[in-house]
């Protein structure tokens, strides 16, 4: 079929370079469309649709390693189902605010606004165009809730928040019918969460409160809990540490992402909250863009019930489909029968929930049943959640008892591994002059879980991108400690230049300290 020119409708034989989507009879009119509106719209993507993924995105064209690949303006930003106490306006925790008042200035109230009574951090926020539109319904329905700081319990989280990011896409409806069109054709899972305690909660509490406590009767409880699930299937968490944000927000484009436990982009959020994608990798053109909705550090039984549960689908991807999960055996055990040439053991069918796991040792008859794995798991993430996160020689003491019968890249000895890392560079800033043998270990663990990352997260990846840090980190301390050798200094070379490359187009990676 021939292309007609998107300005003049003419036959067109140039298509934009950047897209392929549009098509131009000329330059000229390629310049002028670019000016007018191309410019924002040229995308290296398009949204299909297949049976396994449901809408997703496919690359148009090759993308590059570390390439932006669109901004995201949310269509809502706000608060979880039960959240600790926020400001409506800037989306700030509040208790942190609150606790670096001096003691003796400090109320045992929050900054309320003057008109919906909702806390905020101050009158300024009153202002916020997050705020003013869905304060004016606040204030109208009476309702005044009951938030307060709990200085003995900082993490307390308060219910009366379920209302707030709802009410802001209801409130669409109004402001940006299109947006709001656009988020009714999200996916939901309703009939599958509607089963869940969760949802009865919110059918007892949160729909009378649109309805009845905030007048806003046109919303039927069908609608209210459509929304709720639309929510809970296509929001993204929101982590601004240093400016203690922890939200969640809606995109459109992000509510198109599919998931793949080896993704091939990562995400960021900018000043203005806009969910920048980033390739992680080379993506060729015709290839599916995807994201992880879940952590790389979990073995595919746990993965896979994670995504179950939050995002209601069974995950069959290359990680999920493949029992060594590339050859990193982070679901699989030593066979205890197996002692003088070690094999290990895996699950015969990784996507199947009731799975043998079987010695991959053709002469060995050793087998488990899925109940006795799922316990043996369970004893392991006990023990772990048990130990004392400041302490690393816990840690230290469940590598030595566990790694032998495990895989040095099991799961749980991955999240071992990583947390000491942690809690060794923690331990670096605070104790004084470091010493060398706690930095060691800390190069020496970065190494490891590197080799991990490179399988499960390659390229610009953000568990890689934390372990280049701590490694170019821990390099550094040895180095002012006098004790670099050669080919450290050569490593640390190469992850400067790497951590450099990944900056580019990552601002959450801070290059200002790479002097020495
Ligand atoms: C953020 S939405 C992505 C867009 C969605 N596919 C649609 O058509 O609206 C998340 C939902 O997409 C589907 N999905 C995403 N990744 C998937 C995957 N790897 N396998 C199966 N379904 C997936 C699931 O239904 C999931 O709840």
């Amino acid at each position: 079929m021939t292309s007609l020119c998107r300005v003049c409708s003419a036959p067109a034989a140039q298509r934009c370079a950047g897209c392929q989507q549009v098509a131009y009879c000329g330059r000229d009119h390629q310049r002028a469309d670019w000016k007018a509106q191309h410019r924002d719209q040229c995308r290296r993507f398009k949204v299909v649709r297949n049976d396994r993924l449901g809408r997703h995105l496919v690359a148009t064209r090759h993308i590059k390693q570390g390439e932006i690949i669109y901004r995201d303006e949310p269509y809502a930003v706000g608060p979880k189902i039960a959240n600790v106490p926020l400001c409506l306006g800037c989306n700030r925790n509040l208790m942190p605010l609150w606790q670096q008042q001096p003691a003796g200035n400090r109320v045992d109230r929050f900054y309320e606004c003057t008109r919906c009574g909702w806390p905020l951090c101050g009158a300024s926020c009153e202002e916020s165009a997050q705020h003013k539109i869905e304060c004016s319904v606040l204030a109208a329905s009476g309702y005044r809730p009951n938030i307060r700081p709990h200085p003995s319990n900082p993490e307390h989280r308060e219910s009366a928040y379920c209302v707030i990011v709802p009410l802001r896409v209801l409130l669409l409806e109004r402001n940006a019918p299109e947006r709001y069109a656009t988020v009714q054709g999200f996916e939901s899972h309703l009939a599958e969460r509607l089963a869940s305690p969760l949802y009865g909660v919110l059918r007892s509490n949160l729909v009378p409160f649109v309805r009845t406590v905030l007048g806003l009767q046109q919303y039927s409880e069908q609608t209210v809990l459509e929304l709720s699930a639309i929510l809970d299937t296509n929001c993204y968490e929101i982590r601004l540490p240093e400016q203690h944000v922890k939200v969640r927000g809606l995109y459109p484009l992000g509510a198109m992402l599919s998931h793949d436990c080896r993704p091939n982009t990562k995400h960021y959020f900018d000043d203005r909250l806009y969910m920048v994608l980033v390739a992680t990798v080379d993506i060729p053109e015709g290839a599916v863009i995807h994201a992880s909705y879940t952590q790389p550090l979990l073995g595919t039984v746990q993965r896979r019930l994670a995504l179950r549960q939050a995002k209601c689908f069974d995950c069959a991807c290359e990680r999920c489909t493949d029992p060594s999960e590339y050859g990193t055996h982070a679901s699989g055990f030593r066979c205890p029968n197996c002692r003088r040439a070690p094999s290990f053991v895996l699950a015969a069918e990784p996507t199947n929930y009731r799975t043998i796991w079987r010695c991959q040792n053709r002469r060995c008859s050793y087998q488990e049943r899925p109940e006795q794995y799922v316990a043996r798991c369970e004893r392991l993430q006990q023990e772990l959640l048990a130990l004392d996160r400041t302490d690393p020689s816990g840690y230290e003491s469940f590598l030595t008892r566990h790694e032998p019968s495990l895989h040095r890249w099991n799961a749980y000895i991955l999240q071992a591994k990583y947390a000491l890392t942690q809690l060794l560079s923690s331990a670096r800033a605070t104790n004084g002059t470091p010493k060398e043998a706690p930095i060691r270990r800390t190069v020496e663990l970065c190494r490891d879980l590197l080799a991990v990352a490179d399988r499960l997260e390659p390229g610009y990846g953000t568990f890689r991108t934390k372990l280049l840090l701590e490694l170019w980190a821990a390099l550094g301390t040895l180095q002012s400690l006098g004790v670099l050798s050669d080919p450290e200094r050569q490593e640390r070379c190469t992850v400067r230049t790497e951590l450099e490359r990944i900056a580019k187009t990552d601002p959450t990676v801070d290059v200002s300290s790479f002097g020495g």
